[in-house]
């Protein structure tokens, strides 16, 4: 009999056969299986742990875990046997157990002892802070933090960017280390560490968030090594996002391998040729269209909220379903489930990923639900045969798996929405403080239309066109016959009226203008997306130092022991070291840019030539893989708002002026926001608003 411990269980991966657990002759662990109600500490050390890979996380088998990870294993064994101590096995283990050979009053007492004893030995183990080693002293490795990793951890997660300043502070170095339940992570700074750290190749993205994300940010992104690194490297591929995991669900998101992953990668490329981006542009523009429409023609919002929502829409249509693009209702759900894996990230649930905490259970419940709508979605598509024009139908047609399909829908929305979200918010707050940066990027895309807007010039009807003049516009369809066919159904342009064309006929004019001009045409739009990502982009890059070569034998059997020690800015980084450098040492730097809290697209610095001086999109070995897609998203709904908007100010919660816009909160590591009803957006439509 296999006995199950549900979500207690530590799950054992890589076993080839059933390992027999004597202490319950009829209890098993198998591959995949949960460990035995019952399993007693001896027990376990019994069973030959070493050959097979315990793992504590409820969703471990994302990541093709190595024997070699040492680092983890202690804690791992240690979680595994807490778990079970205090969630399943006692009383029913020892109690029993001590009863056959002991009084009951004694048994009780025992068994009441044993997992107080491994508790404080546990606790000791995973807190006690770290001694001093003799290479410590040495100014070679980085100074550490005073105090025990126990004080570390709740600001690490919770006040980020307080933190790794404090900690610059107190160390009174340029790089420090401090522990996080025992791993060494390694905070720098400075030109040299961030030249070194772009560089450096053993540097592995995946398996840094994997450990140092959670209530982050994530900064959103999508990561994992390039298809282009070593084969050690893409044993260790990871879907993960940066600042947010998926949680993983056996069967679900568990089997995604190395190859898989790459796939993803290679279909997001593919997404973001110049024909799929240019297929892309009316239906963003549209339902972009759709979403400010519901706004009304002058209010008040929440850029925070409203604009998120903006693009988690235009998010699902670039890289999910046109079915759930096109349903509202659908869209709104998968947002709170993507929202709910935010706030169900907490230390706890990074730090102690096997305990089914009550945010656990959501998250994980969180994960299934989107699954199931994805899934559904694409099983409906299969069965009924009907082909879309969209970007799920590309994998479709190259006959990818139900896996791939579902992983690249699932991630990459997360990927995308989160991080292209944020920017926008802050983007529209910035144009709402500055007028006159409002003014410049609306000329600019005035131009643009006056100068791509065929289907505007040659109509025989003369009308007021968004640049301004007055043009004729009936022959759209006839100069644009691809681009057309491929707008969706409820995107064609309302009847404008002469004084005050409705937003579709904004739309339409955007959508007349080529992806070209878009990307190579727009220094303002560029210089006001680069500057907003400088200041409000609170991404820390994490990595683990995972040497890749062993040549001998013995160097891989024990690769920590042989391999070289890398260098960053100077200090050395052991293996399986953690590693971060957070963006904020450079792109708010004082030596770098000149008061760097000012939010200034026009500032001279930009043009710098230091090194790695801006590194808003990645840099080096890692740059974003989503980058042409996010941008021309950005741009897209910026020109619709700057041209459809004739006031946009900032103000205070009672509607009055705010004096000073707020600063962008880094200790926000998922969305930057400012404190929550310090910032609002009034606005006026300059055009009518259509008839949806
Ligand atoms: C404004 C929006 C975005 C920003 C600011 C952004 C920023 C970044 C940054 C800074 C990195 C490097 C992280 C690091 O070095 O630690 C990154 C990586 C990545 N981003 Fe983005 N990103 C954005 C949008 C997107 C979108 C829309 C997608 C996908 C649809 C995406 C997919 C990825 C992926 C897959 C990686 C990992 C690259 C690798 O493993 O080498 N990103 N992004």
């Amino acid at each position: 009999m296999e006995k199950r411990t549900g979500l207690f269980s530590a799950r054992v991966r890589s076993s080839p056969r059933p390992v027999s657990l004597p202490f319950i002759p009829t209890g098993k662990i198998r591959p995949g299986g949960s460990l035995a109600l019952g399993l007693g500490v001896r027990r376990l050390q019994q069973v030959e742990i070493p050959i097979y890979r315990i793992c504590p996380c409820p969703a471990p088998s994302l990541v093709p875990h190595k024997a070699s990870h040492f680092p983890l294993y202690p804690r791992v064994v240690s979680c595994a046997v807490i778990t079970n101590l205090f969630m399943t096995m006692y009383p029913l283990g020892f109690l029993p157990l001590f009863c056959t050979f002991l009084p009951y009053s004694v048994a009780v007492n025992a068994a009441l002892l044993v997992p107080v004893i491994v508790l404080a030995v546990w606790s000791y183990a995973v807190f006690a802070p770290r001694p001093s080693s003799a290479k410590d002293a040495d100014d070679v490795y980085p100074v550490h933090l005073p105090g025990s990793s126990l004080a570390h951890i709740l600001p690490f997660f919770q006040r980020r960017f307080d933190f790794i300043n404090q900690g610059f502070e107190l160390a009174g170095q340029a790089i420090y280390q401090f522990s996080l339940l025992r791993n060494p992570v390694i905070v720098l700074s400075g030109e040299a560490a961030r030249r070194d750290f772009f560089q450096a190749k053993d540097l592995d993205l995946g398996a840094g968030f994997r450990f140092l994300s959670g209530a982050v940010r994530s900064r959103n992104t999508f990561c994992c090594r390039t298809p282009s690194s070593s084969s050690r490297d893409r044993s260790q591929l990871t879907l993960t996002v940066p600042s947010l995991q998926i949680p993983m669900l056996p069967g679900v998101t568990t089997d995604l391998g190395p190859g898989r992953v790459a796939l993803i990668y290679k279909r997001l490329a593919t997404t973001q040729t110049s024909e799929s981006l240019s297929r892309l542009i009316p239906q963003i523009l549209e339902d972009s269209r759709r979403t400010i429409n519901a706004w009304g023609n002058s209010g008040i919002l929440d850029p925070f909220d409203r604009v998120p929502e903006l693009i988690f829409q235009t998010s699902v249509r670039s890289l999910a379903f046109s079915e759930l693009a096109e349903d509202p209702a659908t869209v709104k759900r998968l947002r709170e489930l993507y929202d709910t894996l935010d706030t169900a990230t907490t230390p706890a649930t990074v730090l102690f990923p096997w305990l089914p905490s009550p945010t656990a259970v959501r998250k994980l419940l969180a994960t299934k639900r989107i699954y199931d709508i994805i899934g559904k979605t694409l099983d409906d598509r299969m069965k009924n045969g009907i082909a879309r024009d969209d970007t799920p139908q590309m994998l479709i047609d190259a006959g990818d798996e139900r896996m791939i399909i579902i992983g690249f829908v699932m991630g990459l929305l997360v990927a995308g929405a989160r991080s292209t979200g944020t920017t926008a918010s802050w983007l529209i707050t910035f144009l709402s403080g500055h007028p006159e940066w409002r003014e410049k990027a609306a000329d600019e895309v005035r131009r643009l239309i006056m100068n791509h807007a065929a289907q505007l010039r040659c109509s025989s009807e003369p009308r007021t066109t968004f640049a301004g003049s007055t043009e004729d516009a009936s022959c759209s369809a006839q100069d644009q016959p691809e681009r057309q066919s491929h707008q969706p159904p409820s995107s064609a342009p309302a009847e404008p009226s002469p004084a005050s064309p409705p937003l579709s006929s904004l739309t339409a004019s955007l959508a007349s203008i080529p992806l070209s001009a878009w990307e190579n045409d727009t220094p303002v739009l560029d210089s006001l997306i680069r500057e907003t990502l400088r200041v409000a982009e609170p991404h820390v890059a994490m990595r683990q130092y995972l040497p890749l070569s062993h040549s001998s034998e013995k160097e891989v059997r024990a690769p920590h022991a042989y391999a070289k020690t890398l260098y960053l800015g100077g200090r050395a980084i052991p293996p399986g070291a953690y590693v971060m450098y957070p963006f904020s040492d450079v792109h708010l730097s004082s030596d770098v840019y000149q008061n760097p809290w000012r939010w200034d697209p026009g500032r001279a610095e930009m043009g710098l030539k230091a090194p790695y001086s801006y590194v808003g999109m990645g840099a080096g070995t890692t740059i974003c893989q989503g980058k042409r897609l996010a941008t021309l998203e950005l741009k897209l709904v910026t020109a619709q708002v700057v041209l459809g908007f004739g006031e946009l100010r900032a103000v205070d919660a009672r509607g009055l002026p705010l004096p000073e816009l707020p600063r962008p909160n880094w200790n926000d590591v998922l969305t930057c926001k400012p404190p929550p009803g310090s910032c609002y957006v009034r606005f006026e439509r300059t055009v009518e608003v259509d008839a949806l």
